[in-house]
């Protein structure tokens, strides 16, 4: 689906990425300066490569050796930047259409109204971009970048220039888009928790390098990369399957790798296939099953390794039946546990939170 291979060197910075990513959101992320939005200028053709290739949905873009450039109007792909960047003196009905009309009818694969519906702007349309709040405008530049039935949808921190309120309303439309229009989505964010929201692949960035390239949940269970996925709010990603509801009780039953959980009642079809969130801070350790305590999620684990981390805590990476779970300890905690590899264990989980509905599609 998205194959690239770039160097680059801009000033003293050097951008050699390689990656290849399959349908769905593919999210770079990484700290600021790490050449994430080098990437996206690059795909957009903004700026040029002095060598590599990039190919979307098997259509070659650039290749420095076969000496193809397609021109970035030329490459059918929709843009969407931190500011939406409309047209002022269009209306809304007008700055999508700009979109569309910029492709010709042959090649429109996308249907205005199903954009209009999902992204939920169909009150709008008469309105200027002037009387639009944030979190409307950003709507209707991804329904104008959409309805140019573009090969990608490239998104480059969207959501950056919004309050939380405006982001977590916005991050259910954005999740939607790719499978509901069936478009590849490359999509810039140093935030963990919209991509653990929206993406499928994740690669992450330093230095102007693609470290690592994989599944969300399998990246996130490699403590070689605990440093780029982020100390501050650590944790697993696992994927589980919604296993029944309890409405008397307002919980869901799903189940993984490694056991059952219990989580918050949720509207979700049994057989689902979910991405839930165990932040590391939410673990505690117990060497015996403990009894009569208010976790509902106790599991049994096997202690895979012990690491001093900073101010004066542990990493612990435990296995729950081939499912890697981090939890953070403190070090007083392990001086009374002295856990080591090996060791059996019960991890209890203090919260559990599903952050992606449904990745049954992309779950290959
Ligand atoms: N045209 C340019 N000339 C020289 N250096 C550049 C140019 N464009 C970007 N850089 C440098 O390349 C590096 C990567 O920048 P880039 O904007 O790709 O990072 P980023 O990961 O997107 O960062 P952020 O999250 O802050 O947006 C930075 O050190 C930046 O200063």
């Amino acid at each position: 689906m998205l194959e690239l291979s770039l160097k680059r060197r801009q000033g003293q910075f050097l951008v050699d990425t390689q990656l290849m990513a399959g349908p769905g959101v593919t999210a770079l992320f990484g700290p600021s300066g790490s050449g994430k939005s080098s990437v996206i200028a690059m795909v957009a053709g903004l700026s040029r490569p002095d060598s590599g290739r990039i190919v979307v949905d098997g259509r070659v873009l650039f290749d420095s050796e076969a000496g193809i450039d397609v021109a970035p109007e030329g490459r059918r792909l929709g843009v969407v930047f931190q500011e939406a960047r409309l047209f002022p003196h269009l209306s809304v009905a007008a700055n999508l259409d700009f979109g569309r009309n910029r492709t010709p009818a042959a090649q429109r694969t996308i249907d205005r109204d199903a954009v209009i519906e999902v992204l939920g702007i169909g009150h709008l349309l008469d309105r200027r971009p002037a009387n639009l709040s944030g979190g409307e405008k950003q709507r209707v530049a991804i329904g104008r970048a959409l309805l140019t039935s573009p090969r990608i949808l490239l998104m480059d921190e969207p959501l950056a220039a919004l309050d939380t309120n405006r982001k977590a309303e916005l991050l259910p439309f954005i999740a939607t888009l790719s499978r509901r229009f069936n478009i590849p989505v490359l999509y810039v964010s140093h935030a963990m928790d919209e991509v653990l929201r929206l993406a499928d692949t994740l690669v992450l960035m330093q230095q102007g390098r693609a470290v690592a390239v994989g599944p969300v949940e399998d990246l996130l269970a490699r403590p070689d990369l605990r440093a780029l996925t982020g100390r501050a709010d650590a944790g697993a990603a696992i994927r589980a399957v919604v296993a029944g509801h309890e409405p008397d009780y307002g919980i869901t039953r799903l189940s993984f790798g490694g056991g059952a959980l219990v989580a918050a009642g949720m509207d979700l079809a049994v057989g689902t296939e979910v991405r839930v969130r165990i932040h590391a801070r939410d673990i505690s350790i117990a060497l015996t099953a403990p009894q009569r305590i208010s976790v509902r999620n106790v599991l049994p684990v096997v202690v895979r390794s012990v690491e001093a981390a900073d101010n004066h805590s542990c990493d612990v990476m435990l296995d729950c039946g081939g499912v890697v779970l981090w939890a953070q300890i403190t070090a007083f905690a392990q001086l009374q546990l002295k856990l080591v590899p090996g060791m059996r264990a019960f991890a209890l989980l203090k919260a559990v939170t599903v952050t992606r509905e449904d990745i049954s599609d992309h779950s290959n």
